[in-house]
């Protein structure tokens, strides 16, 4: 067994103690805490997650809104300006009064900064609103339904069948209670807890932790309670998943996308800073100029841009009953190709109809009514809907008082919850004198245990090859898409269960659930196919009762696999099984799991919905774990995506949403890239030749800012239809590409520019070449320059976002969504107005004549004419764009 990893000592400490004990150590009272010990103990004791996480108050967020790489290098340079001002002017400075326009440009890009730093907020806290778990906890002498994250050691809390374990636990009582650990061990056999003290010895195993529930396992069945000594990452699970993240794929692109970037910059800043420094000789400004172009083609917006895709995408998914819980989940959901769903409430009604009970013959048996009655009434594992069919009988008119008097007349002694590796659940009740051990489960399974059968009160031997008899008695009714669960008994004196119990057992008859198909799914279904996503069924069920609904459906079902054949296949067959199969039957909840590794291993982005406890590990092993609002608690932790309403319509629009979110990521990412790139070349480029900068810092970073609102604005960006209506894989392998296509359009037309500039336009304003003017004209000549390479550089970068937003021609064939439209318009306008005005000159720009702007429209129109050409071009070759 394995060794027992590092465990908070407290747990070694207090499983050897009575929990009486352990009431004096922490100074328990049997009231539990009130809400100020709750909070000191908190803070003595550790808590688990922040309550107010420092980084999330709007302090925080506006500090990180004025104090960044941006707004720093600002500031320094509005400094400087205003010390330059005071000292003589030289040639290459511009130090005029720059210092309060950026001084001005440091509280806008802030101020937007803050806006939409609130925005997130307000999205990330209705997303831990809507997700925040509860757990049942013992303050000022109530049991109260309190955030999970907000209990304290010492706290004593109840843990309920579905509930998932939110901190290392004490046992202080057990009623049957059985926890799935397998979040931990991976064990998925549910064990049994105590509240007794263990003495434990030196090496303890986690198995031998008894009386200890550790965070992260789930409660199968049975009732209990408990003392918290451990929170988050104290816990052994805390601790764990602080060191595996799932879902890194999103991270790792994003990364991956940055590094790219910052390896261009590490090759090029250091040329840029000493071309500069050489060539101009003044090597604090060529250290600012440097550090701006840093700074300016930092994709500092990143985060931001992500974070408003988020905060967009979970807004308008959250109207579409669904609650994606984090980017990368939107992304994963975006990219999802196949979808594993399992069939009850999926492909079926939510609703199980108990149809029939019968003996062994098929005649009505109240009797096998009366112990399926019993064995779910008293069955404390998660209620599923077979459990809620049999139950529903008490609705039945003028019964009530037969179920009541069959409750009083049948204690319940003692219990094995069911769980799916046996498929079945056992309840002991006291019958008279003696106890009567009540089974009800999987056909199969229970036929297994028995060794008679009661027919009319009698008792008859078994007929020879029972399975084969079996078969042949419910092959038919199964065929018809009916559930069949088996009823046996046997009388015991014992009055607990023992491992021996579920053995020599006398069936006693059948019951036969209808499982109506859901008429929406068929609908459902061939929208996700629209959208290219198959469907496969994953089911515990049997194989026929699957096919029956299936073939209801108009799913085909022939090619189908069950569990024992998939058991006996080997690694490569099963790669091959996972892809041509799309139905499989009579699973274990590992198979599940595995079906699903399978097929992420095949390279695909797999989505899993389900709604038992059963699907657990399926859930966890998929890229896009769903479960419904109805699941069992400890399913929607694990979930990356809930839905309000478990129906297969749902997930239609949440998957066309999520993908509308992560094309506009995607478009952002491609184009700041592709065009940050050509600039770093352009500037590179500029330094090396030109004998002066060719933008001022200041312009730079004013440039910076209008690209970062632009940017701002693409979340709410319409998308094409061809460019949601398949599933996407994360960009970051075609980046470079991408970049290495468009990146050196935009360079080609910059290195036009500046020849034009610098050997026509300035030197026919100025009269002459740069080196035969004199200082005052040579000013003239860099800011009619930096004028004309500002303009031509924000008119490519706006038009190439239009341009490449989109496969199809820009503004006729894909009109971008208002929004987009008016702030390119707006900054379009503003900015070129802008080197007509004063704070132009300011900023170091002249006003350029109508020759120039001829000059403009002409590069523009051609650069309009090249890109889409390049673009189609790429489409060609590569088959997509974004
Ligand atoms: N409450 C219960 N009591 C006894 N047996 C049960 C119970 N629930 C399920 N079973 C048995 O376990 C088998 C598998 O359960 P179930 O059909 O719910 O699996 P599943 O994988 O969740 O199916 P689905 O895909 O329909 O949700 C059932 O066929 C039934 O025989
Ligand atoms: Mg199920």
């Amino acid at each position: 067994m394995a060794k027992t990893p590092s465990l908070h000592p407290r747990l070694a400490n207090c499983a050897g103690r009575s929990w009486k004990e352990l009431y004096t150590d922490f100074s328990l009272s049997p009231q539990g805490y009130t809400m100020e010990e709750a909070a000191r103990k908190r803070e003595t004791l550790g808590h688990g997650k922040e309550e107010r996480r420092p980084w999330d108050s709007i302090p925080a967020r506006l500090f990180r809104s004025f104090c960044n790489p941006f707004s720093l290098v600002l500031l320094v340079l509005a400094v400087v300006s205003f010390l330059t001002d005071l000292m003589p002017k030289t040639a290459y400075t511009h130090s005029r009064t720059t210092g309060g326009v950026m001084l001005a440009m440091l509280l806008l890009s802030g101020l937007i900064r803050f806006w939409q730093e609130l925005r997130a907020k307000k999205a990330a806290d209705r997303l831990l609103r809507l997700l925040e778990t509860t757990v049942l906890v013992l303050r000022e002498g109530q049991w109260r339904e309190i955030s999970s994250a907000r209990l304290a050691v010492g706290d004593q809390i109840r843990l309920r069948a579905g509930d998932r374990v939110p901190a290392d636990l004490r046992l202080t009582q057990a009623r049957d209670l059985f926890l799935s650990q397998s979040m931990l061990t991976g064990e998925s056999q549910p064990v049994e807890k105590t509240a007794d003290a263990i003495p434990l010895p030196k090496t303890p195993s986690l198995a031998q932790y008894q009386n200890i529930a550790f965070a992260g396992s789930a409660v199968m069945g049975g009732s209990g309670e408990g003392i918290v000594l451990a929170l988050g990452t104290d816990t052994l699970y805390g601790a764990q998943r602080e060191s595996v993240k799932k879902n890194a794929s999103f991270d790792r692109g994003a990364n991956a996308i940055a590094g790219v970037l910052l390896r261009f910059m590490a090759v090029l800043l250091p040329l840029v800073f000493f071309a500069c420094g050489l060539t101009k000789g003044n090597w604090g400004a060529a250290f600012f100029f440097a550090l701006s172009v840093a700074v300016g083609l930092t994709p500092e917006m990143l985060p931001m841009v992500i974070s408003a895709c988020l905060a967009k995408g979970s807004a308008v998914m959250g109207r579409k009953n669904t609650i994606v819980k984090s980017i990368s989940a939107m992304q994963a959901f975006g990219s999802m190709d196949v979808l594993c769903v399992d069939k009850t409430g999926t492909l079926t009604q939510d609703r199980l109809q108990l149809e029939y009970y019968m003996d062994v013959l098929g005649n009505d048996s109240p009797l096998v009514l009366d112990c399926a009655y019993l064995n779910s009434l008293y069955h404390t594992g998660v209620q599923n809907h077979l459990d809620q069919a049999v139950l529903r009988v008490r609705e039945l008119p003028n019964q009530r008082s037969h179920w009541a008097e069959l409750e009083r007349q049948h204690e319940k002694l003692d219990e094995i919850p069911f769980d799916y590796e046996r498929k079945m659940a056992s309840v002991l009740v006291k019958d008279g004198q003696q106890s009567l051990l009540l089974v009800k489960g999987d056909a199969e399974a229970v036929f297994r245990r028995c060794k008679d059968l009661c027919y009319e009160g009698n008792t008859y031997p078994l007929p020879p090859d029972p399975m084969a008899q079996l078969d042949a008695a419910t092959d038919g009714l199964m065929a018809d898409g009916v559930k069949l669960l088996a009823v046996a008994q046997k009388r015991q004196t014992e009055p607990q269960i023992t491992a021996d119990s579920e053995k020599d057992l006398t069936l006693l008859g059948f019951l036969a659930f209808f499982d109506l198909p859901k008429t929406s799914a068929a609908d459902a279904l061939a929208a996700l196919d629209r959208l290219h996503i198959p469907v496969k069924i994953l089911t515990g069920d049997h194989l026929s009762v699957t096919q029956s609904v299936c073939r209801r459906l108009s799913i085909p079902a022939e090619k189908a696999l069950t569990g024992e054949q998939l058991a006996s296949l080997s690694e490569d067959e099963l790669m091959l099984a996972a892809e041509n199969t799309s139905v499989f039957a009579e699973l274990t909840p590992k198979q599940k799991a595995k079906i699903l590794t399978v097929l992420r291993e095949n390279g695909h982005c797999v989505g899993f919905l389900g709604d038992g406890m059963n699907d657990l590990p399926a859930v966890l092993a998929a890229d896009v774990g769903i479960a419904a609002e109805g699941a069992a608690k400890t399913l929607q932790e694990a979930a990356d995506v809930i839905l309000l309403r478990k129906d297969l319509g749902v997930l239609e629009e949440g998957v066309l949403e999520g993908r509308k979110v992560f094309v506009n990521m995607s478009k952002y990412i491609r184009i700041t890239a592709s065009s940050n790139f050509g600039n770093i070349l352009a500037v590179a480029a500029a330094a090396v030749l030109l004998p002066f900068y060719p933008m001022a810092s200041v312009q730079l970073l004013l440039l910076n800012l209008l690209y970062d609102i632009l940017c701002l604005i693409l979340p709410w960006d319409s998308v094409d239809e061809e460019l949601y209506a398949r599933p996407r894989p994360w960009p970051d392998r075609k980046l470079g590409r991408f970049m290495g296509f468009f990146g050196p359009i935009s360079f080609l037309f910059d290195l036009l520019t500046f020849g034009f500039l610098y050997f026509f336009l300035c030197p026919a304003l100025c009269g002459g070449g740069f080196f035969q003017l004199t200082a005052q004209q040579q000013s003239l000549f860099v800011s009619l320059f930096q004028a004309g390479w500002f303009l031509e550089s924000m008119w490519t970068q706006v038009l190439i976002l239009h341009l490449l937003r989109t496969k199809r021609l820009p503004f006729v064939g894909s009109r971008p969504a208002l929004p987009v439209l008016l702030v390119t318009a707006a900054g379009i306008l503003v900015f070129t107005t802008l080197t007509f005005t004063p704070l132009g000159t300011l900023l170091g720009m002249t006003a350029l004549p109508p020759a120039y702007f001829l000059f403009l429209l002409c590069i523009v129109s051609l650069y309009l004419a090249v890109v889409t050409a390049a673009k189609s071009l790429y489409v060609k070759k590569y088959g997509e764009l974004i």
